[in-house]
Order: structure tokens, then sequence, then C-alpha cells
């Protein structure tokens, strides 16, 4: 698997990270060395799928990349699914179709759509995945979405959305940053490596707090809103309409 090195050489000016060919190449290295837990995550969306999928309905990956939770959905979905897995991203988008086509999973059909997430109707869903998704929109976007896919749910079915979140404690905030920090130098990033990255995410993964999801789930109509995994600054919510 190719090795994230995108920023282990000092660069003159670190500018906004964006999802194109370099970062796709070492993707699968990258969120497993920068994210803790994202195993546990992944493992969490086969279990939703099928516990909360339900026949003849669609589940939705949305910011897919290259689909590591969509062929989970995929081969844990009910009988007559579908599974739409949306991402923004050429390059994603482009190596996702190259790992359909190469090896296919079995299991629902799956149909990709490069597209924002903003823009894809949400229909007959019995589980969607915003999987480290929702941090990229602009905060005052987020809660249109989120009540367009509670709109687009089944009862009884399942939202899981996995976030970086942030703290109002500046103690916590810098004890969870400094923990996270620590992951990663222990995953083989140089301080330069998580300098440059930090400033290059800056202006384009903007958490909230752990308060601020749950409350947003919950306005938007979600009956059981629960937080089921935490590790460091790192959260992920199961909200069941
Ligand atoms: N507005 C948008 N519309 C569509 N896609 C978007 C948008 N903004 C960002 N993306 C896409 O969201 C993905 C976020 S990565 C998801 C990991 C995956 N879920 C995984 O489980 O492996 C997480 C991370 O990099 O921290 C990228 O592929 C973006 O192109
Ligand atoms: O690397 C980080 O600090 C993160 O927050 C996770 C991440 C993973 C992949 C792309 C962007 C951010």
């Amino acid at each position: 698997m190719a090795q994230d090195r995108i920023y282990s050489v000092p660069l003159h000016h670190v500018g906004d990270f964006e999802f194109d060919d370099a970062v796709a190449d070492v993707f699968p290295d990258m969120i497993r060395r920068s994210v803790p837990g994202y195993a546990s995550m992944l493992s969490m969306i086969a279990q939703t799928a099928e516990r909360y999928s339900q026949p003849a309905t669609t589940l939705y990956d949305l910011g897919c990349s290259l689909g590591a939770g969509t062929v989970l959905l995929q081969q844990n979905a009910a009988t007559d699914c579908r599974v739409i897995a949306v991402d923004s991203s050429a390059a994603m988008i482009s190596k996702l179709n190259a790992r359909l086509e190469k090896d296919n999973a079995g299991g629902a059909k799956v149909t990709t759509v490069q597209a924002d997430i903003r823009e894809v109707p949400i229909e007959n869903a019995s589980v969607v995945v915003l999987n480290l998704t929702l941090q990229f929109l602009p905060p005052e976007e987020r809660t249109t979405l989120i009540q367009k896919v509670a709109a687009g749910m089944q009862p009884g079915g399942a939202l899981l959305l996995s976030e970086k979140i942030c703290f109002e404690d500046a103690a916590q905030q810098q004890l969870m940053t400094d923990l996270h920090h620590d992951y990663k130098r222990a995953h083989g990033y140089s301080d330069l490596e998580i300098a440059q990255k930090r400033t290059a995410i800056e202006n384009r993964l903007i958490p909230e707090t752990l308060a601020t999801h749950v409350e947003r789930l919950t306005n938007a109509g979600f009956r059981s809103v629960a937080p089921w995994f935490q590790c460091f600054n790192f959260s992920s919510i199961l909200a069941v309409k």
C-alpha cells in the first residue's frame, strides 16, 4: 500500500487540503495512520447495515472516498437493497469505480455518484453513513443536510455519523489534540508532517462539539441519538429515526 508522505518535505506555502490524485493514491494509509478508531468505525458500518437495513430500500455512503464503507454496506444489506456511494472528488470516484469493476464484493448493487452531497436527493433510505464527511461542509450548511437525510429515511432507519470533534474546555481541547498528535507520531508521522497537515486542514475541516452534533440530530427528528464511540478528538454517533 502506498505510504502517505505528502507533507514530509518543507513547503513554502501549505495550500488548503484537497482530495486530489496524490491524496487518493495514499488515502488508505493516510486515514489509518491519522484517525484513531477508524477500524472500529468501519466495523460499525457493517454492524449498522446488518441491523438496520430494510428490504428494498437504499443505503447511502455520503463522502465515500475509496469505498471502504461502501463495500461493507453492499455486503451487509438486506434483500433487494441498493447502495449509492457519493463523493465530490473525481480522483476518489474514479479509483472506487476501478475497484468495483475489478473485484465485485457481491451483495447489493452499488451506484457511484460524483457529486456534492448537498445536491444529492435522499430517498427511501434505511441506512445512511456520513463517515468523517460532514466535517468538511461549512458549519452553517450542516443542519440543512442532516434535515434532508432525516426526511429521506424510513422510520426505524439509522444514520451513522463519525466526526472529528472539538471541546468547549480549552484544557481538554489541548489534551485531546496532543493525544491525537501522539497517535500520529506513533504511526510514523514527523512533527513537520503533523504541523503542515494541520495547516492544510485548518480552513477545510471544521470540528464541532459532540453536544452540537447530538442537538442537531435530535432537532432533526431522530428518536434515539447515541454516541457509541470516542477516541481522543474523534467520535461516532448512531442516530435512529
Ligand atoms: N460536499 C461534499 N460532497 C461530497 N463529498 C465530499 C464533500 N466534502 C468532502 N467530501 C468527501 O468526503 C471524503 C472525506 S474522507 C471520508 C472517508 C470515508 N467515508 C471512509 O470511511 O473511508 C474523511 C477524511 O478525509 O477525513 C473525501 O473523499 C471528500 O472528497
Ligand atoms: O489528519 C488529521 O488531522 C485528521 O483530522 C484526519 C484527516 C484524515 C484524512 C484527511 C483529512 C483529515
